[in-house]
């Protein structure tokens, strides 16, 4: 369980979160969703902890995320953010292998060997392997990124869950890599341990894949729960503020017949 207390955070007195609480536990897809500048990426570095909130507390299990080393932390917890570039020319199977760097001491064993090339073939990925990552397409590049944070966290602890924090991790990806790469959280999911909190922009795939969505606008919490409870016609409304001919076109199936208030 992964549970935020009364977060809030200012920088340069502008108060980006207030008093956000939530709960995120295992074997469920978590989704934060919100407009441009709702402060989703923030709650999730937060989450993270990458980021110290002004007040609330982050709690992995029963432990405050504060009472974590980084190497710690890293061993259980794996995050992946909008920005993932690098500068150097590694190859697709070393930029995997960074993901183990929490778990090895001296030189990788053939376990953490094993692991990348297990979270490769996720993401069909086995042929990119001696590519030059520099020299692959934006989608292949997120593929990469996401066999790493999944080879951080292959293997289970011994006690408590593990981590798996994403922000917009589908922005790269056609639409059936979109997909595939939903099903196979999904898939992972069935492995209980596993805490899986992610940022998506697109209503569609949040109303198909969530089973707990948390609405952001403006810093605060609009409504949180299962995605027929929270992607409403009148929070999409209130939060996006769209006309209704637009909202038609986003509304989430099962909301269907359409009505939109006018007010
Ligand atoms: N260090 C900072 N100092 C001041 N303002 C900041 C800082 N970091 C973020 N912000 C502001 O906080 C707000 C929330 O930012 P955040 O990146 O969390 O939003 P978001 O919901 O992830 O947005 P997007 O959908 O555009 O990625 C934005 O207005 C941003 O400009």
């Amino acid at each position: 369980m992964l549970a935020l207390s009364g977060i809030t955070c200012i920088k340069h007195n502008n108060v980006l979160l207030e008093d956000i609480s939530v709960q995120w536990g295992p074997g469920r897809m978590h989704i934060v969703m919100g407009p441009n500048g709702a402060g989703k990426s923030t709650l999730l570095r937060i989450a993270a902890g990458q980021l110290a909130p002004a007040s609330g507390t982050v709690m992995y299990g029963n432990r405050p995320v504060t009472d974590f080393s980084v190497k710690e932390l890293a061993a259980v917890r794996a995050a992946l953010s909008q920005q993932q570039e690098l500068a150097f020319p590694l190859k697709v199977r070393e930029v995997v292998l960074m993901g183990r760097y929490p778990h090895i001491q001296g030189v990788p064993t053939l376990t953490d060997k094993r692991y990348c090339r297990e979270a490769m073939a996720l993401f069909d990925l086995e042929d990119l392997a001696e590519r030059d990552y520099l020299s692959l397409s934006g989608g292949e590049k997120q593929r990469v990124h996401f066999a790493r944070v999944l080879a951080q966290i292959w293997e289970s602890p011994l006690h408590g869950c593990r981590y798996l924090l994403l922000d917009e991790p589908l922005t790269f990806l056609d639409v059936h890599f979109q997909f595939r790469f939903m099903r196979q959280l999904k898939v992972l999911l069935q492995q209980q341990d596993l805490v899986i909190v992610a940022v998506l922009h697109d209503l569609h795939i949040a109303a198909k894949f969530a089973d707990n969505v948390l609405l952001l606008h403006k810093g605060r919490m609009v409504a949180q729960g299962t995605r027929e409870a929270v992607l409403t016609p009148a929070h999409i409304q209130q939060v996006y503020q769209l006309d209704s001919e637009d909202i038609a076109a986003v509304i989430p199936v099962y909301h269907s017949p359409i009505s939109v208030s006018h007010t």
